[in-house]
């Protein structure tokens, strides 16, 4: 599965596979690798030059290899070196002596009128310990505005690989078409701006044996993760056997939020699902009439899942209404209004931490700080780190919204979600998402399976709504629930048969 290793795991990994290797392998065959996958972007004889820029350590080395390895295979290759203060490594000077001795030519800086079809960028790879400034930087803002493939070796150059933040609070990195990372995946290559800078990712393993990798405690978040959760449905079953939802919020003027939710629950599956609104709420959905509506004052919650926040204000009836619901042993998903008064109030964090039921938080990065007491750029410089935090501090499953959404388990396992795109960027896609959670853990989901497998669906069913044309610009959220139901259903035709009971 694809697992994602951090900066100091590779460096492990790839000190006890030097061991074992003759000098320079390792980055000969990172050359190779990338070469290989250089010349399938070129599609054929390029007219115009390849431009390879090589930085001062053995990102830099990298470079020279795959210039060499083109420049033996017939293609034109300028390099562009950024020269380290002191010794290069072995490899390194190795690398740069064969790149020498090819046909490529080297240039002190990048040629203003310069075209090419194609850029590898080899400046700075996972030895990246600070912003880019100087002539480093002029190259990448240069890159950037060239609008041409560019092939990123191992990391873009400016991009932390550990957390896919740009280095600096002014920071730049390459924006690359395609990234090739070595020896294995990375998790900042798709998180935060990790998904925009890394383009398309390949993971080259040098040869590598899966064996001689430390374990890892996060993967990128696919099917392969939670299949096996889909079931599929018995014929002698009826609606009482998926679960009832119910949905807390819809203060005054905030009634949809919960009708998002709760329409989302519906068409995932849920056998009844109910809105408890804190105001006095509408009466009926009319658009989904199966959908019912209660007073959450009032309302019995025992035997149902509860997902409670959107639209729930912070009223002192919310505060009230939200205490029961921590002390209580339905499975809940806060989601929005339920976190920040979670997070304004040291009592409900203790009721929180005390639950036995699970608990599914689903913060927004802004939400996710005020429940650590940080800033909203503290929570994004280290998405998995916050997420894992929350999750650790509350004993609860954590979504942390945004590009590259992270799930973040009590135990410490974490995924990162490769599904989704900008039309989620949207008013009310997150009370869907909530009201899926909810809706699975009704199903009898364990609350692991249940945030990994709503995170993706909802991310491919943004997918699939944009491969038709609807988004991502004007995706709206009310869009999603039959896209989820679609995404669902395939999921539970295309199981594995691995075993596992059908649901009754
Ligand atoms: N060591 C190995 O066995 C292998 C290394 N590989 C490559 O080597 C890379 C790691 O090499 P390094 O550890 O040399 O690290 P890098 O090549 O990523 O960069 C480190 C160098 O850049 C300098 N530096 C860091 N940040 C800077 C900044 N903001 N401005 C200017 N200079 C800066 C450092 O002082 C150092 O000289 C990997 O990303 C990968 O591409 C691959 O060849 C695979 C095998
Ligand atoms: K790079």
């Amino acid at each position: 599965m694809g697992a994602l290793y951090s900066v100091a795991e590779i460096r492990q990994a790839e000190q006890a596979a030097a061991a074992q290797l003759p000098p320079g392998a390792l980055m000969q065959r990172a050359g190779q690798a990338a070469a290989r996958i250089a010349l399938d972007l070129l599609g054929g004889a390029p007219a115009r030059p390849v431009l390879v820029l090589a930085g001062p350590g053995n990102n830099g080395g990298d470079a020279f290899e795959v210039a060499a390895n083109l420049a033996q295979a017939g293609v034109d290759v300028a390099i562009v070196h950024i020269a380290c203060e002191g010794e290069p490594s072995a490899e390194t000077a190795h690398a740069l002596g064969r790149a020498r001795a090819s046909t490529a030519t080297f240039a002190d800086s990048i040629p203003d009128d310069g075209q090419w079809s194609l850029i590898v960028d080899g400046l700075f790879g996972i030895g990246l310990a600070r912003p880019l400034e100087g002539a480093a930087r002029a190259m990448v803002e240069a890159v950037n505005a060239v609008d041409c493939t560019v092939l990123a070796l191992d990391v873009p150059s400016g991009l932390d690989a550990d957390s896919g933040a740009v280095l600096g609070p002014d920071g730049v990195a390459v924006i690359a078409t395609h990234t090739v990372t070595f020896i294995g995946d990375k998790p900042g290559l798709h998180t935060y701006a990790g998904r925009d800078y890394a383009g398309e990712v390949m993971v080259a393993r040098l040869g590598i044996d899966e064996a001689m990798m430390p374990g890892a405690s996060i993967h990128l978040n696919e099917p392969p993760m939670f299949e096996l959760a889909f079931v599929p449905r018995l014929h002698a079953s009826h609606k009482g056997s998926f679960g009832d939802v119910a949905v807390v919020g819809g203060a005054h003027g905030m009634a949809g939020a919960p009708i998002l939710a709760a329409r989302a629950a519906l068409f995932s599956g849920a056998g009844r699902v109910y809105v408890a609104s804190v105001d006095h709420g509408p009466a009926y959905d009319n658009v989904q009439p199966e959908l019912m509506f209660r007073d959450a004052a009032t309302h019995n919650f025992a035997g149902s899942t509860v997902v409670a926040g959107p639209g729930m204000g912070d009223s002192a009836t919310a505060i009230r209404i939200l205490a029961k619901l921590l002390d209580g042993e339905s499975p809940l998903v806060l989601d929005a209004d339920a976190i920040n008064l979670v997070a304004a109030s040291p009592d409900l964090q203790s009721r929180l931490s005390a639950r036995h039921a699970p608990s599914i938080l689903t913060p927004h990065p802004l939400e996710a700080a005020r429940l650590l007491g940080v800033t909203a750029g503290v929570v994004q410089g280290d998405r998995l780190e916050a997420a894992r935090e929350i999750a650790a501090r509350f004993d609860a499953f954590v979504v942390l919204k945004g590009s590259g959404t992270v799930i973040a388990m009590p135990d410490g396992e974490a995924a990162i979600n490769p599904t989704g795109n900008p039309g989620l960027a949207s008013a009310g896609t997150g009370d869907v998402l909530a009201g899926l959670c909810g809706s699975l853990l009704a199903q009898g989901w364990p609350a692991r399976d249940a945030a990994l497998a709503a995170v993706w669906m909802h991310g491919q069913a943004a997918d699939r709504l944009v491969a038709q044309g609807v988004g991502p610009i004007g995706l709206t959220a009310g869009e999603l629930p039959a896209a989820i139901r679609t995404v669902l259903n395939r999921m539970v035709a295309q199981r594995p048969k691995r075993g596992g009971q059908p649901q009754s």
